[in-house]
């Protein structure tokens, strides 16, 4: 049966200091690496065993993918990066502290920039030091492709091309892949995969370091889910 397992990074440093993350590229807290592991120990205790991983460009996944895989013993199996996976832009927001910002803008208005399906966080300005222009890593992208902000929306727009050219056809080829990315690139695969409405990914939500396996059928269609 085809299987996807959905891993959300471990903690970053930027959860345990509660800042709007998005695309900065901080590493893992020490709480982060050790979750790495125990998410990498479930997933032996499984039975599973991944035959492909996928990862975003951000280091935060890459080395929770790195130590889960790691401690499987499958440091050698192949691995595709696409930045399709990292996580939601989360715009001007970046680098803020999430309580600081409900402070001065309500809980309310906080709840939407974070949830909402349809809404940006305010825009990155283009001369702003946090445009990913200015990052290395993005130099093959084209301007309309780099965000200054995104909705889950347009991250599920993106997630979904991912899905469909890169990663489907290799679950089709390899039958167990790890996906080793972000609270709401995973959340926007998720809604994707098992047809939710806003309304539902609104309250879906993926712990850090927590593997969740989706088995699907023949068609793709995803028949039992279960975290490990
Ligand atoms: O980018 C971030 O800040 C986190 O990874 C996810 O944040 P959220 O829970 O506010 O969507």
């Amino acid at each position: 049966m085809p299987t996807i397992i959905l891993l959300r990074h471990g903690q970053s440093i930027w959860n345990l200091e509660n800042r709007f993350t998005g695309w900065t590229d901080v590493d893992l807290s020490d709480l982060g690496r050790k979750e790495a592991q125990n998410a990498g120990e479930k997933i032996i205790k499984s039975g599973l065993k991944p035959d492909f991983f996928f990862t975003s460009y951000l280091k935060r996944a890459i080395h929770t993918l790195q130590i889960a895989a790691n401690v499987m013993d499958l440091n050698w199996i192949p691995v595709i990066k696409d930045w399709h996976l990292n996580e939601r832009h989360y715009g001007a927001l970046q680098g803020l502290n999430k309580a600081e910002t409900a402070k001065i803008y309500g809980d309310e208005q906080v709840l939407k920039w974070r949830r909402a399906y349809d809404i940006t966080p305010p825009t990155l300005e283009p001369d702003d030091k946090r445009n990913p222009a200015n990052d290395p890593k993005y130099q093959g992208l084209s301007c309309n492709e780099i965000p200054l902000t995104e909705s889950l929306k347009q991250t599920v727009d993106r997630v979904r091309s991912c899905w469909q050219e890169v990663i489907e056809p290799r679950v089709r080829i390899y039958n167990t892949v790890l996906i080793s990315a972000h609270g709401n690139s995973l959340r926007a695969l998720a809604m994707m995969l098992l047809h939710l409405s806003p309304q539902e990914v609104l309250s879906f939500e993926i712990p850090t370091g927590q593997p969740l396996v989706f088995t699907a059928d023949s068609h793709m269609n995803i028949i039992d889910k279960k975290y490990l």
